[in-house]
């Protein structure tokens, strides 16, 4: 091989370092200061060059040296340079910063749309930064899906247990919706959508053509029969019939109780229980539904992809935590673990391609 299609084999991968006010440079260069994570990347930072210096030297100072890699090492795709806060005020997300983070994630995307890069690492924007700048976006999420031009996407988390290597998969039927939308939200279309597009990731991201699904209820008790609600009754378990049909090699398990649904999957995580009783994935019908076990679990470790893209998208799970901004305490796991996932998605899709 030469040393060129070595070069191209490599994966590459943008960073878009999200709100400059945030822990987002923090974790990132905590993570690229393990040189093992990026053995098989080529990494591009999409952000302020100036920003991840300044960032670099004052966490540097808060005695994090050791455990941060230099932003110069890396290529820097310089976004914002012009609308960059001067001095950087920590822990304070507005319009200026949520300018700054939309532009750069809006580079990382249109540059790997066309053709620079295999996959984004994303790290937090705040959404409320976000709409101070006039973009009305749910989440970065939305962001990428209405640049790449698709309406089937989803938001999916992915966590490997440090003590059983079991992997939690869930996702999302709805997302950044307030509570009392939920209901009105999930229709049969939608989770038909979300259902096809989990079995389909399943397959062609994780190996698993006959998948085990856990499909949660809605209600306390998946509704008693009517009696604590009744869309199980009316059209979820009638659905989930149909989607029996329409899945044959699939299992598909459910309305399960929403809240037994997470006991077997946290005996799984946490090695207390048969794995086997767990599932491949779990369908989750709201944020806090699927999140609250997700983080209860796997909060330092699980990352946020999306699924449907025409190409990888990961992220941590957390936000921007803007209560720790420039203290040099972040924990970078969860970016480290969304970097890993990141190559070996892309890896497994570059395989599966080259084999077409
Ligand atoms: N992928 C993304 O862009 C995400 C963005 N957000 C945004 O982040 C902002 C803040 O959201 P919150 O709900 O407060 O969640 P958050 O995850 O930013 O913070 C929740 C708590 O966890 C702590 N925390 C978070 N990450 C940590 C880390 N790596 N190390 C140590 N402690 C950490 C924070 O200090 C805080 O106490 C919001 O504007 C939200 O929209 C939230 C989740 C994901
Ligand atoms: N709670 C998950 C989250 O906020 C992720 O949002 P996104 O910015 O990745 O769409």
């Amino acid at each position: 091989m030469t040393e060129l299609e070595g070069e191209k084999e490599r994966v590459r991968l943008a960073i878009a370092t999200g709100d400059p006010a945030g822990i987002g440079s923090e974790v990132i260069l905590k993570a690229l200061a393990d040189k093992t994570l990026w053995a098989d990347c080529a990494i591009t930072l999409v952000g302020s060059t100036a920003q991840l210096e300044a960032a670099y030297r004052h966490l540097r100072a808060t005695g994090a040296a050791n455990t941060l890699a230099n932003p110069l090492d890396f290529q820097i795709l310089d976004v914002a340079a012009e609308t960059e806060p001067s001095p950087l005020q920590w822990g304070i997300g507005n319009a200026t910063t949520g300018k700054i983070s939309f532009q750069i994630l809006e580079t990382a995307i249109a540059q790997t749309l066309a053709g620079k890069f295999d996959g984004i690492v994303t790290a937090p924007i705040a959404k409320s930064a976000w709409k101070a700048a006039g973009h009305h976006f749910p989440g970065q999420t939305e962001l990428l899906a209405e640049m790449a031009g698709i309406e089937r996407f989803g938001m999916m988390f992915v966590g490997r247990s440090p003590h059983t290597q079991w992997q939690l998969r869930a996702l999302l039927a709805t997302t950044h919706i307030p509570l009392h939308q939920v209901p009105l939200a999930l229709t049969p279309d939608r989770l038909t959508l979300k259902l096809d597009l989990l079995i389909d990731a399943l397959r062609d991201e994780f190996g698993i053509g006959a998948p085990r699904i856990a499909v949660a209820g809605l209600n306390p008790h998946s509704g008693e029969q009517g009696q604590l609600g009744t869309e199980e009754r009316d059209w979820l378990i009638p659905w989930l019939k149909e989607m029996r049909d329409r899945h044959p090699q699939a299992q598909l398990d459910g309305p399960i109780p929403p809240d037994t649904m997470w006991v077997a999957p946290g005996q799984a995580w946490f090695g207390n229980g048969s794995p086997s009783a767990a599932h491949d994935a779990y369908l989750a019908l709201y944020h806090d539904q699927g999140l609250i076990p997700v983080k209860l679990m796997a909060f330092d470790r699980a990352v946020n992809t999306t699924i449907g893209l025409p190409f990888i998208r990961t992220s941590p799970d957390h936000g921007t935590a803007f209560d720790i901004a420039g203290r040099g305490t972040a924990d970078p796991r969860s970016m480290k673990a969304a970097i890993a996932l990141a190559t070996e998605l892309t890896q497994m899709r570059q395989r599966a391609q080259s084999t077409q």
